[in-house]
């Protein structure tokens, strides 16, 4: 059954699944290839210890006799394939164990996906681009994941890119990015973002400028196209793009353009038959497209659930996992010091427009943004961008496509001293004075 379940089942002494009291916690005996599901409550912490046999979170091992600690509102699935006994501590929402997962299906998945690296080995070619789609709340970031954490345990080095930007769980929300992955996800806090490649969105939902989604689509294709062919570890290794939860109309669009642009080989479709049906329809050939059933562990997330994870991923990048390791800068900009933008200009009706101008010019556009009141709580990104004039008194081209180097927040404005100030994860000065405005805003309560 492949790589995960080599190392021989261990015998836990008690088949049966169900709860006992361990020593203080609650004892789980898990089954083969069964899972034990269980949610943190807001306000509460739960700890989870693995006592006996093998256990993985979403495709990370467990280490025996170690204390895992989840924070409120945390969704988690231990599966074992071979059997297993975990103790939990503190007080769960709800925790019961499943033994109807499609971890199977995945773990077969995975396989197939293996069996393409080996062959672009083999014939130096380049391995599976493979895209994660399917409706929201039906665990494609966890099936991205496990997929992920599968093959770099296998020693492959795949590329996450992230197109979800409502939630993403490389950067901050509001951004679509690319991480070449080198160990599994930690069981606690993800993945370990060291270099990823962000660029600036400005906010949660595709749909607010899709031209613009879809040029950043593009960008990561052509910079992920270029590393493959001086680094064949990446080339092997291939991508898994997770993707948004909208499927429908431009987004549906969104996700033909995807798999266009990153030349897929592979879509994984998470429990939408007519989804399936419709990118078999509009997806060339050779593209293979498989349904695959969503886990019934998975857990619709609310309006609010939604805001609060993005809120906690805006502080983690600020203030590091828990709160705890990085200790941001306030300081004060200048609005001369700085040039904001923002990027695209409402839209007007084509019949307004100038003379030789379409749509897309204008949801491309830069458009200047004067520093005021309402500034104050937005989360600006720092652009990359060449910063020279272009002769006309603005900045040359490529702001679009250009990465953001990190982010700030403006967490006061003084219009009368033109000055904002902003928290912001390096002491002064900023690196580069292109900031482009996100549609999201921030409150720092700490
Ligand atoms: N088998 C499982 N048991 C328990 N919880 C799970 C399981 N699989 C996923 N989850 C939880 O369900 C939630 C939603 O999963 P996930 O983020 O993968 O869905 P998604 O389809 O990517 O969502 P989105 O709508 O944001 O695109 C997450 O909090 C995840 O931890």
């Amino acid at each position: 059954m492949y790589a995960m379940a080599t190392e021989g089942p261990e015998k836990t002494g008690e088949e049966s699944a169900g709860a006992g009291t361990g020593i203080g916690g609650t004892r789980y005996d898990l089954e083969k290839e069964t899972e034990l599901r269980f949610e943190v409550d807001s306000g509460e912490k739960v700890q989870l210890e693995l006592l006996t046999g093998l256990a993985e979170v979403f495709g990370s091992e467990l280490n025996r006799n170690k204390k895992y600690t989840f924070g409120p509102g945390s969704k988690i699935a231990v599966f074992t394939w071979q059997g297993c006994s975990v103790a939990l501590f503190g007080k769960t929402e709800v925790a019961y164990v499943s033994k109807d997962t499609p971890m199977l299906l995945y773990l077969n998945t995975h396989a197939a996906l293996e069996q393409m690296r080996r062959q672009a080995e083999r014939e130096n070619e380049r391995g599976p681009r493979v895209m994660v789609v399917g409706p929201t709340d039906v665990g494609k970031s966890t099936v991205c994941r496990l997929l992920l954490s599968y093959a770099v345990r296998l020693g492959r080095r795949p590329t996450l890119v992230e197109l979800d930007v409502g939630q993403s769980a490389v950067s901050v929300p509001g951004t679509m990015s690319a991480l070449c992955i080198e160990r599994p996800a930690d069981v606690e806090e993800g993945y370990s973002v060291q270099a990823p490649l962000v660029y600036h969105f400005g906010s949660t939902s595709p749909g607010t400028n899709i031209k613009l989604y879809n040029k950043l689509t593009s960008c990561l294709a052509e910079v992920f196209s270029q590393r493959c062919e001086v680094n064949r570890k990446a080339s092997v290794g291939g991508c898994i793009i997770n993707t948004c939860g909208w499927v429908k109309s431009s987004g549906y669009h969104a996700l033909v353009h995807c798999a266009s642009a990153f030349e897929v080989d592979v879509v994984l479709v998470l429990d939408q038959e007519r989804l399936y049906n419709e990118l078999k329809r509009d997806l060339p050939h050779f593209v293979r497209v498989v349904l695959l059933p969503k886990s019934g562990g998975v857990v619709e997330r609310s309006k609010d659930c939604r805001r609060e994870t993005r809120d906690e991923k805006i502080r983690e990048y600020f203030y590091g996992f828990r709160s705890t390791s990085f200790f941001p800068h306030a300081f004060d900009v200048r609005f001369s010091d700085v040039r904001i933008y923002k990027i695209g200009a409402p839209s007007i009706p084509d019949s307004c427009l100038p003379l030789g101008m379409s749509q897309d010019d204008t949801q491309l556009k830069l458009v200047p943004v004067t520093p005021g009141r309402d500034l104050t709580h937005h989360v600006l990104s720092v652009s990359c961008a060449d910063e020279g004039e272009d002769g006309t008194g603005g900045v040359r081209r490529g702001v679009l496509e250009s990465p953001v180097c990190g982010f700030i927040v403006v967490t006061n404005v003084d219009t009368q001293a033109q000055v904002m100030t902003v928290l912001s994860p390096a002491p002064r000065p900023l690196p580069r004075h292109t900031l482009l405005i996100m549609d999201i805003r921030f409150i720092d309560l700490k």
